[in-house]
């Protein structure tokens, strides 16, 4: 490379046309292939941020199959690259299938050297913004495996997690259903001396009352009719290792005595056993609802909640985590289009709007469900509104007229924006190359909310 010139590849197998492009972009250092191996190989070696390709190459000149397969094979390898596809009037089907596939935009042929100019420029800035994203996201991606997040207070939450697992203190998490209570629960284990060993769940709401002790502590042969042989309870199971109480709110008081006592004395009895049996256990417990008034009301015991909550954890809703939603829906996306081989490529904008606007009152579950759902469904290769089941605005039509379109992409940009900064005013203003002042204007006009600074 010369200078600080930028690289581009122009895959063209027309000498004259060839001469022409690389005149009209001799702002850039301009590298040429003339069929897709050689493509190929100029692309590993010098991993160029934008293509410019004709569809039609030996040995196939005629037909749009050896581009379009050099198209999917570059997007596989880099998929931030953007390849910007030549397209002749006649040619127009074709370009509009290489945008399905990934290409980023076509220009038109004969080249108009302003035009192709500008659709350069700017594949090379949308290119240097999603790397740029790519990089805030990488560096942001949680601590704890597997948790996805841009927030501020998940990331608190991690640390707090890698700071506290490796004492033996109680870990109380609290959230809204399908906040991810339960991921953390494990992080709280994968994280600690104990991670060798058994981490065991159970959920209170699930089993019958007149099970629930039997369940917890086990029981010998013939305690009880049906007690066909000795069980060992999840307590038990749980030894050396970690104890998840799931939805410990739920639990009936008198087994909230036998708790408290295990909790006490740190050894169990099963049902119709004699002997009390030593547990060496890390407890974690989660509940989606509210403890204090449950003390308050008489159904919830307070010394046990003390036991449980040596350290607390909250874990927000979605809808006060900005950009959550979108980061999470791409990362399932992603996911599920693997693991069903859906060609799924990404989001169209209607999706993108619609998946910021909507509450979410099922949180990443809910998430999680919708996405899935879409992939497997979805007839196109991008993901619209209508495949996650979600409406654009409340139900409203989709944005009609430049100036609601616009608004729309920019509550969008500014939001993530916002939340990838940690809500920093001028480090979201320089992501988006804008001031300080114009950001607030922004925020003011599209009334963006600065949620975790109110
Ligand atoms: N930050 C996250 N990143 C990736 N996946 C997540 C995240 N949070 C939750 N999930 C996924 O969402 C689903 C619901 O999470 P989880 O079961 O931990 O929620 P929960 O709060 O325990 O729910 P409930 O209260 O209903 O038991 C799971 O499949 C989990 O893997």
């Amino acid at each position: 490379m010369t200078g600080s010139k930028r690289t581009l590849l122009i895959v063209e197998d027309d000498d004259g046309l060839r001469t022409q492009m690389k005149w009209a972009l001799a702002d850039y250092e301009v590298l040429t292939a003339g069929d897709r191996d050689s493509a190929l190989r100029l692309f590993d070696k010098e991993q160029p941020p934008v293509l410019v390709l004709d569809l039609g190459l030996p040995p196939d000149p005629n037909g749009v199959g050896e581009g379009l397969a050099l198209l999917e094979t570059v997007l596989k390898r880099q998929p931030l690259t953007k390849v910007v596809v030549a397209s002749g009037n006649e040619e127009r089907t074709s370009a509009l299938t290489a945008v399905g596939l990934g290409a980023y935009d076509f220009h038109p042929k004969p080249v108009d050297p302003d035009t192709l100019r500008l659709i350069v420029q700017r594949a090379f800035y949308l290119y240097d913004l999603e790397r740029e994203n790519a990089q805030i996201v990488g560096e942001r991606s949680s601590p704890l495996a597997g948790i996805i997040t841009a927030s501020p207070k998940l990331f608190q939450n991690c640390r707090m997690v890698e700071r506290v697992a490796g004492a033996n203190v109680a870990v109380l998490i609290t959230g809204e259903s399908g906040t991810g209570k339960e991921m953390f629960a494990r992080g709280v284990h994968d994280c600690s001396p104990r991670a060798g060993k058994a981490f065991v769940a159970i959920n209170s709401a699930a089993i019958p009352e007149n099970l629930l002790e039997s369940e917890l502590f086990g029981h010998e042969k013939g305690s009880f009719t049906g007690a066909v042989k000795q069980t060992i309870g999840k307590v038990e199971q749980a030894h050396q290792g970690t104890l998840f109480l799931d939805e410990i709110g739920d639990m009936p008081l008198n087994l909230q005595v036998k708790l408290l006592r295990f909790l006490q004395t740190r050894s169990i009895e099963r049902v119709g056993g004699r002997k009390p049996i030593e547990v060496n256990v890390r407890v974690v417990s989660a509940t989606n609802r509210d403890l204090a008034a449950m003390i308050k009301d008489g159904s919830f015991r307070e010394d046990l909640f003390y036991r449980l909550n040596e350290v607390a954890i909250h874990i927000p809703p979605l809808r006060e985590r900005p950009g959550d939603a979108v980061l999470l829906t791409k990362y399932f996306l992603a996911r599920y289009a693997k693991e069903f081989a859906r060609p799924i490529k990404g989001l169209s904008g209607d999706a993108l709007a619609a998946v910021t606007n909507h509450p979410w009152p099922g949180n990443v579950r809910e998430v999680e469900n919708r996405v899935k759902r879409a992939v497997l469904m979805a007839d196109g290769r991008m993901i619209s509104s209508l495949d996650l089941d979600l409406a654009t605005d409340g139900d409203a039509p989709a944005p009609l007229t430049l100036r609601q379109a616009r608004d729309q992409a920019e509550f969008v940009a500014v939001s993530r924006a916002l939340s990838l900064a940690d809500n920093n005013i001028s480090s979201a203003a320089q992501m988006l190359e804008v001031s300080r002042p114009t950001l607030y204007g922004l925020m003011r006009v599209l009334n963006v909310k600065n949620r975790e600074l109110e």
